[in-house]
């Protein structure tokens, strides 16, 4: 008999499921629990089953902490465990759900518990976040007062050395070992380098900013603490946390330090889905679990595959079969088999992205929506004919991965401004809107800036501030905006349409394409309308940007019907009913990576696994024979000639279907498929010297 209870909402879930649901509910001192779970074994929905359980059986929402990947699987999953409690509760699961207000990613939640112990850390709650982009300038600005920039022998760039510092921090590790294991072309840097970071840190620290790594780091720091990890571990009765196969060693050490006896804690990870090792995310978290408390976690493992068909299910067990070192079994399935995954080859890039278009389009025929498919790719600009190609043939789509609606130049001036609001001595921030006025370079900015920087009340002393000569009536309108903004006259969300209004003038000067870019504003505005404050909003935004434009509410679209394009970082934890990975090239998956370690190439392989174990039902795997490559410093632009992915040997083929495209006729004669010339005779020229 196994300890399972009959309770009619968990009915749907199977034993191992239910296990992991009902584990320790209820009981004074239940052992932690890491739950191994295969990819597409019913994780997510377990996870939200157990906190559903948990509050049909009294647990108090505020009193949970839930931590996942990204802020939106955090709100995905307390809409799902309102809709299971709605079972037992009906709309009282509505207001229950609402209280899980300590749900969210690792960085927000140590953002929020930061600001809370500010005090007691001797940091001033009003820290503003640089994300990547702003600390590489941070880092810059650092390299060029040490000097660094000018050195002899090429010093590294910004973002090497912000890798490096991330990597020492996050992996816990000295720079001595971090240079030798993966940046062995620095390893003449140690000293400099170890100066720059003191730097950087004192910088940061004047300025009253958090990079990324702070947020972990100084969480960590301050659960040093045994009386601050005692009352912070005392606020949650529940501790969650999901996908931890990706979590750094920062993390594990973070949960430990709240948890000590590991009681109320909760694991749930993949090793066979870690894909995040270049952020020192490492699967020993997972492994070591059980060992860290005694006695020791208890173990459930979820290996039943509900999402695929037992053809593309076995396909990427062989896949993964391959993998040098594996720690979870295969995963088994009763759905029927299917048809086989297809190896899909054609032409070149161009047939690519037309075979994709044709084949959407056919099953879109067949019944599909556009939004049950989805394409796959390892790098962001892979995409690229195949976006042109779809937007030929008017077929919307929506992309996740790769360049942010954040990252553009407009809504970061306008978020700079409301940055440099919340805390003027944000330096990055500040150069960066004072250098939106006219005539404002970086040495009056710097002017400025050093001034209100010393003062008690920077803000007040922007009005004293020696006032950029050539700024004119702009720098009195910048004084009025920053001061009314200051004082909160409008309220928050009202006040990011004045900080819009000020911003205007200047977006319409700069940029040509004023009118789109404005249209973006306006869509920042709704988005923020969905925070209760400033400080919230900038937090938020800046910890988990939105994937996509769509990916928050109030866009016009989001009813409609299109394709999905994403990474395949940005497709973890999803399901489509068809996918198609592009490019299942060597030199794409895995990416060209060098002389690549092999943990490198193992992570590429799992990759792989991650994006064939997302279709449902069909499967393609693209191989373009040829592909255009870009840049690379000797070389330039060219195409160069692919062989399939080194991680579909000769000995797997039999679980595919191998076909060509486009299907060659008779019809058609020696003419090439795209339509291109049969002998690219100015390829041949450039080839003689290469
Ligand atoms: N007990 C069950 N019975 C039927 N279907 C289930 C069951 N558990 C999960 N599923 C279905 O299996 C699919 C995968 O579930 P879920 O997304 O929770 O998996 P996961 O383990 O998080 O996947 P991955 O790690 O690959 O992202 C979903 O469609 C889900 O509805």
């Amino acid at each position: 008999m196994n300890a399972v209870t009959p309770i009619a909402y968990l009915d749907t879930l199977n034993p191992a499921q239910r296990r992991a649901v009902i584990h320790g509910v209820g009981a004074v001192d239940a052992s932690p629990l890491l739950v191994i779970a295969g990819a597409g074994s019913g994780k997510t929905n377990t996870l939200a089953h157990r906190v559903a359980h948990l509050l049909v059986s009294g647990a108090d929402p505020r009193r949970i902490l839930l931590m996942t990947f990204s802020r939106r699987a955090a709100s995905e999953m307390a809409k799902r465990v309102e809709r299971i409690a709605r079972k037992v509760l009906g709309d009282g699961a509505g207001v229950l759900a609402d209280a899980l207000t300590w749900a969210g990613t690792f960085h927000g939640i140590g953002a929020r518990l930061l600001r809370d112990c500010a005090d007691q850390l001797g940091l001033d709650p009003a820290f503003t976040i640089h994300d990547r982009e702003d600390s590489a300038d941070q880092m810059n600005l650092v390299r060029h007062e040490l000097g660094f920039s000018k050195t002899e022998s090429r010093f590294p760039t910004k973002g090497t050395c912000l890798a490096i510092y991330s990597r020492c921090v996050n992996a816990e590790l000295p720079i001595e070992d971090v240079l030798g294991r993966s940046y062995p072309w620095c390893v003449a840097w140690a000293a400099e380098l170890k100066e720059l970071f003191a730097a950087y840190v004192e910088a940061k620290q004047t300025q009253n900013v958090l990079d990324y790594d702070d947020l972990l780091l100084y969480w960590a720091q301050a659960m040093s603490d045994p009386g601050i990890a005692a009352e912070v571990g005392s606020r949650f009765d529940h501790v969650m946390v999901d996908e931890y196969q990706d979590t750094n060693r920062l993390q594990s050490s973070i949960l430990l330090a709240l948890k000590p006896d590991g009681r109320g804690l909760t694991v749930v990870g993949d090793d066979a889905q870690s894909i995040y090792s270049f952020r020192a995310a490492t699967v020993r978290n997972i492994l070591d679990f059980p060992a860290a408390f005694a006695p020791p976690a208890e173990v459930i493992t979820l290996d039943q595959n509900y999402r695929s068909t037992s053809a593309i299910l076995s396909a990427a067990n062989a896949v993964i079969d391959l993998a040098t070192e594996r720690f979870t079994k295969n995963l088994w399935t009763d759905r029927a088999t299917g048809s086989p995954p297809q190896l899909v080859h054609v032409r070149d890039e161009a047939d690519q992205a037309r075979f994709i278009a044709e084949k959407v389009l056919e099953n879109r025929e067949g019944g599909s929506t556009l939004k049950q498919q989805a394409v796959l790719f390892r790098a962001s600009h892979h995409s690229g004919p195949l976006e042109i190609e779809l937007t030929r043939r008017n077929i919307p789509f929506v992309k996740f991965g790769g360049l942010k609606f954040l990252d553009s130049a407009h809504i970061k001036d306008l978020l700079a401004l409301l940055r440099f609001v919340e805390n003027p001595r944000d330096k990055v921030a500040g150069f960066r809107v004072l250098q939106l006025l006219p005539g404002v370079g970086p040495t009056s900015a710097q002017r400025v800036l050093e001034h209100i920087v010393q003062a008690s009340a920077p803000i007040e002393a922007l009005g004293t501030a020696p006032a950029p000569p050539r700024a004119g009536d702009d720098w009195t309108a910048f004084v009025a905006a920053v001061d009314e903004l200051r004082g909160g006259m409008a309220g928050w969300p009202a006040e990011i349409e004045r900080a819009r209004r000020w911003y205007e003038p200047h977006l319409e000067r700069i940029h040509e394409d004023a009118g789109t870019r404005q249209a973006d504003l306006v869509q920042l505005e709704q988005i923020a309308g969905g925070y209760p404050s400033r400080e919230r909003f900038l937090t938020e935004l800046t910890l988990d940007p939105p994937d996509a434009t769509s990916d928050q509410a109030g866009v016009p679209h989001l009813d409609e019907d299109y394709l999905i394009l994403s990474t395949i970082h940005s497709a973890k934890g999803q399901e489509w009913k068809s996918v198609f990975v592009m490019n299942t090239v060597d030199g794409c998956i895995p990416i060209d990576l060098g002389a690549g370690a092999r943990e490198e190439i193992e992570e590429e392989r799992r990759l792989l696994y991650v994006a064939m174990t997302r279709a449902k039902d069909d499967l393609h795997l693209v191989v373009p024979q040829r592909f255009f490559t870009h840049g690379q410093s000797a070389t330039g632009d060219r195409h160069v000639y692919a062989n399939r992915t080194r991680f579909i040997p000769n000995a797997l083929l039999g679980q595919f279907e191998r076909v060509a495209w486009p299907v060659a006729s008779v019809a058609d004669g020696p003419r090439s498929p795209s339509g291109g010339p049969k002998v690219d005779v100015k390829a041949k020229m450039r080839g003689m010297w290469r």
